[in-house]
Formats: structure tokens, sequence, C-alpha cells
């Protein structure tokens, strides 16, 4: 007897969070922070501005502009008052037990975040030796504050491809052998070896996971084409690692949870000779998300990857109010105004997702 029970066609989660965006800064923020809050509550805001937030005098001057925002834009105030920005320290070769003691006592500083330098956009500022932040490591073990980390080695010898492998290696064994109790996330994670990995660790080891990696594969960034705006790091990686992903998302393991990685750059600067890495994702990231966990029929699983494994990781309460996603097709925008009259290109502009928001 074979029992089929059809996929349902809408389906109601607690509202989600986002635990890893780029809001950038000035300008930028008019457009990416109604797109944040319109979707999710809590969202951590990565750090690589230009300077990057470096200390909790910044950490607290930069949620001012992101509130500042927040209030100009016209969402509605249900939204505003529901969206909760916390912030992360970016570390650098500077960065001391200090900085560390102070963020983890402000109550905005969530956690800190660790670019090897020269790793993604804007990690120039990024430590060089991670081996020699042993005493930043100690104390965010000590105050509880996590890691969250850019999981790639930086060697030039090293294939683009291998990087986040070789970090699992050569960085990431080591934190967790020598911080036991640290709180680490390997932030946007892309091949199967990592889900591994995490999914070996204890408790205090987990992922995100975005919807572009769930989504796509390299075939779909240089198949028939260049397309830049699949163009991401850590960079797509073929379909065996995307199935890998898709399958540690979807398996209920709440060790692996949301972060959009949404990280905008205007269209000129991606459809260039020398394009900048990030996807813009924000606005239709609960549709993407909804269309890969459909893929492979386990829609049912993407309110614990959504909305309540990060709140538990972060020993957050859960959100309370609900959104619900429809099997209705939508059209994802072409392009959105951005700031100095500049447009910007979404994930999959122009396509048509066979899931969407019910309003
Ligand atoms: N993911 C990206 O390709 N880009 C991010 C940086 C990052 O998260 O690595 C950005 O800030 O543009
Ligand atoms: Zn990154
Ligand atoms: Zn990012």
């Amino acid at each position: 007897m074979t029992v089929t029970s059809a996929a349902p066609n809408e389906i109601t989660l607690l509202q989600p969070d986002d635990w890893h965006i780029h809001l950038r800064d000035d300008g930028a923020l008019a457009t990416t922070v109604p797109h944040a809050a319109k979707r999710f509550n809590r969202v951590i805001c990565m750090p690589n501005l230009v300077p990057p937030v470096k200390n909790t005098t910044d950490a607290r001057a930069y949620r001012e502009r992101i509130l500042t925002a927040l209030v100009a834009s016209d969402i509605d105030a249900s939204r505003k008052d529901a969206f909760d920005p916390r912030m992360t320290l970016y570390m650098t070769n500077q960065t001391s037990a200090n900085d560390i003691q102070e963020a983890a006592e402000s109550g905005i500083v969530q956690a800190v975040k660790l670019y090897p330098a020269g790793a993604t956009t804007n990690s120039a500022d990024g430590v060089t030796d991670i081996m020699a932040c042993a005493e930043v490591f100690a104390a965010m073990e000590k105050y509880n504050l996590p890691l969250l980390i850019h999981g790639e080695v930086t060697h030039d010898h090293v294939d683009i491809f291998d990087r986040e492998k070789r970090f699992l290696d050569e960085v990431m064994n080591r934190i967790i052998r020598e911080f036991p109790t640290l709180k680490v996330v390997m932030e946007h994670i892309t091949t199967g070896d990592a889900a591994q990995f995490v999914e070996a660790q204890g408790s205090n080891v987990a992922a995100t996971i975005t919807p572009q990696h769930l989504m796509f594969n390299r075939n779909h960034m240089l198949v028939g084409g260049i397309r830049p705006h699949f163009y991401c790091l850590p960079i797509l990686k073929r379909q065996s690692h995307q199935e890998a992903l898709l399958a540690a998302a979807t398996s209920g393991n709440a060790k692996f949870f949301l972060g959009t990685d949404s990280a905008p750059h205007p269209t000129h600067k991606k459809e260039a000779a020398c394009g900048c890495a990030g996807c813009y994702s924000a606005d239709i990231a609960l549709p993407l998300y909804a269309t890969a966990f459909d893929s492979v029929g386990k829609i049912e699983m993407l309110e614990g990857f959504a909305s309540r494994f990060g709140a538990a990781f972060y020993g957050l309460p859960e959100n309370t109010s609900t959104i619900t996603l429809t099997r209705t097709p939508m059209q994802v925008p072409s392009y959105y105004p951005y700031f100095d009259g500049s447009q910007l290109t979404p994930l999959m502009a122009g396509e048509t997702l066979p899931w969407s928001l019910k309003a």
C-alpha cells in the first residue's frame, strides 16, 4: 500500500529571524532596513562597513543609524515595533579581551565576527593570524559571546572551490579543540564537508545556510553564460554539495538555521569586469527558502530552520507572531531603487517563484 500525502499549499510559521544580514550604511539603509524589517524580527547585522564596526561605541552608533532609517521608512508600525537589529563586532588584530567584556555587557552586541583578512567583501581589516587571537577567544568563551566565522582560507595557492574545506581542516578544528565551550557559528556554509563537520560537534557549534546555496550550484552560475548575480562568497559549489546542504537544512537538526547573507551591491558593481561578491535577497528570502524546502518535499521543516533553531542557539525567546506562505506564484522585482540613483538587482530578478507571502 502506498500512502500519498499531498504537499500543503499553505504553511504558517512563527515570525522568522535572520541570523546573518548585511544592511550596509548611510544611503543604503533606506532600502535595506525596510526590506529586512518587513520580513524578520531579529536580525544579526554584519559589521563589515568601511570602516568596520570594531567596538561597542561603533556598534551603538551603527544601531542608531539603522533605527533612524527604520523610523523614516513607510512600513507598517507593527513591523517597526517588532524589528530588532542586533549588532556584531568586527574582529581585528587589535581586538582586546576588554573590547569583548564591554560588548558582552552592552546588551546590544550579539556576537563577534571573524573574517580572515582578504576572504571576502571589506575584509581587509580582518584577522591575519587566527591563532594569535587566543586571549580574545578565551574572553568570548568566558562572557558567552558567540564567534561567527567566515570560514575560508585565503592562501593564494588554494583553489577558490577548496577554501571552505581547507578552513575546516586547518582552522576550525583547532579553534573548537582549544576553546571547547566557545559558541561558534560557521556562517553561510557551502559544502557537505562543512555540514558534516558541524553535525559532528557539540551543541555549541552551529551553521547558517543562505537561500542561494540551497537553490543553486555552480552550474547555475557558469553554464551558458556567466551570471554575476549568483556570485557570492563562499562561492557556489557543485550539485552534490547543494544536495547535502538541502538535506542538512531540512533535517530538523537545530544546528542549522536561517542566515540569508543578503549582501547588497549596486547592479553596476556586480555586472562589471570585476564584479562584487554578494546576493541581495532580504525582501524575497522567505519565498526563496520555501521554494527550496518544497523542492525536496520538506516544507513542514521550514519553521524550525527559519524561526526556532536560531533563537534557541542564541538563548533568545521565540517570536510570538506568525507569517503565512502560500503556493501562489510571485514575480521577483527586476530591481529595487538604491541610493545615489543606482539600482539593486535581487537574486532571481524578474523570475517567478512558486511560493509567496500572504498579505
Ligand atoms: N557573501 C558575500 O559574498 N559578500 C558579503 C560578505 C560575506 O558575507 O562574506 C558582503 O558583504 O558583500
Ligand atoms: Zn562571509
Ligand atoms: Zn555575509
